[in-house]
């Protein structure tokens, strides 16, 4: 299988002296579900975001389809483009409808054509559970209407990879569901993703790999063949009490 995303060796130190990210390295296959998991502050967004280049690093570099993201130059916005990112905090434009947020990026920033780019915007709302929301604003939606209709205009960027930091912590719980559908049918469709969670039934049920992130590095990998037993009263264990309870 081809290798999507490589992860090499990234170290990311902020200027305050915070050591975020330490040696880090991560290969995801094409068509791989990872899910990255850990307790807060043990790097799992900074992770996320320095693939997409959201984040600079200190040392090391993340690839994409084998060219690198942090010495890109000129093919930046290209490499960009094919990382879709969905963040906790939905970041949909107020004063535009739905069916705008999910047609602006494509139509101004890929300059692709608008009866295209309507069409697709029409398919992927159906996708996501929301065909009849066009003309809402993310002000008339619920929280998890406004996250699917984030997914929805990432995909419509034609990403080859999916990035999901913590998509569902500020929903509430009842919405949590439609949410976990929509990317678990993504991942059916053979998208790319890496999701950092604390939905441990998520990660078990939909990833191919469960990354667990502990200071700044991976603590451990879970496989497919078996299931992560973190060694008692470490941090990582108190973490998944916490999460599992
Ligand atoms: N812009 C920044 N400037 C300085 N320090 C930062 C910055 N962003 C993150 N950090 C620090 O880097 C460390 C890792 O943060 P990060 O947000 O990646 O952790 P996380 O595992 O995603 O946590 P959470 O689950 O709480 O979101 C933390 O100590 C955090 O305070």
């Amino acid at each position: 299988m081809s290798t999507a995303i490589e992860i090499r060796q990234v170290s990311k130190q902020f200027e305050n002296g915070v050591r975020a990210l330490d040696n880090v390295s991560l290969t995801v296959a094409a068509g791989e579900v990872v899910c990255v998991v850990g307790p807060s502050g043990s790097g799992k967004s900074t992770l996320l975001r320095t693939v997409n280049r959201l984040e600079t690093v200190t040392s090391g570099d993340v690839l994409l389809d084998g060219e690198s993201i942090h010495q890109a130059g000129k093919r930046l916005n290209a490499l960009r483009q094919q990382a879709g990112m969905v963040f906790q905090q939905f970041n949909l434009f107020p004063h535009l409808s739905v069916l705008d947020n999910i047609m602006l990026a494509p139509l101004r920033v890929q300059g692709r054509e608008a009866d295209e780019v309507r069409q697709q915007a029409l398919a992927l709302l159906e996708r996501v559970g929301l065909g009849h929301r066009g003309a809402s604003y993310p002000a008339q939606l619920s929280g998890g209407q406004q996250q699917r209709v984030a997914i929805a205009r990432a995909l419509a960027m034609q990403p080859k990879v999916m990035l999901f930091d913590e998509p569902t912590s500020a929903l509430d719980p009842e919405m949590v569901g439609g949410v976990l559908d929509v990317m678990q049918d993504l991942a059916r469709d053979g998208m790319t993703m890496i999701v950092v969670t604390h939905e441990m039934g998520f990660a078990r049920a939909v990833a191919d790999r469960v990354v667990f992130m502990e200071a700044g590095r991976i603590d451990h990998i879970d496989q497919p063949s078996g299931f992560f037993e973190p060694a008692a009263g470490s941090r990582l264990d108190a973490f998944l009490s916490e999460v599992l309870r």
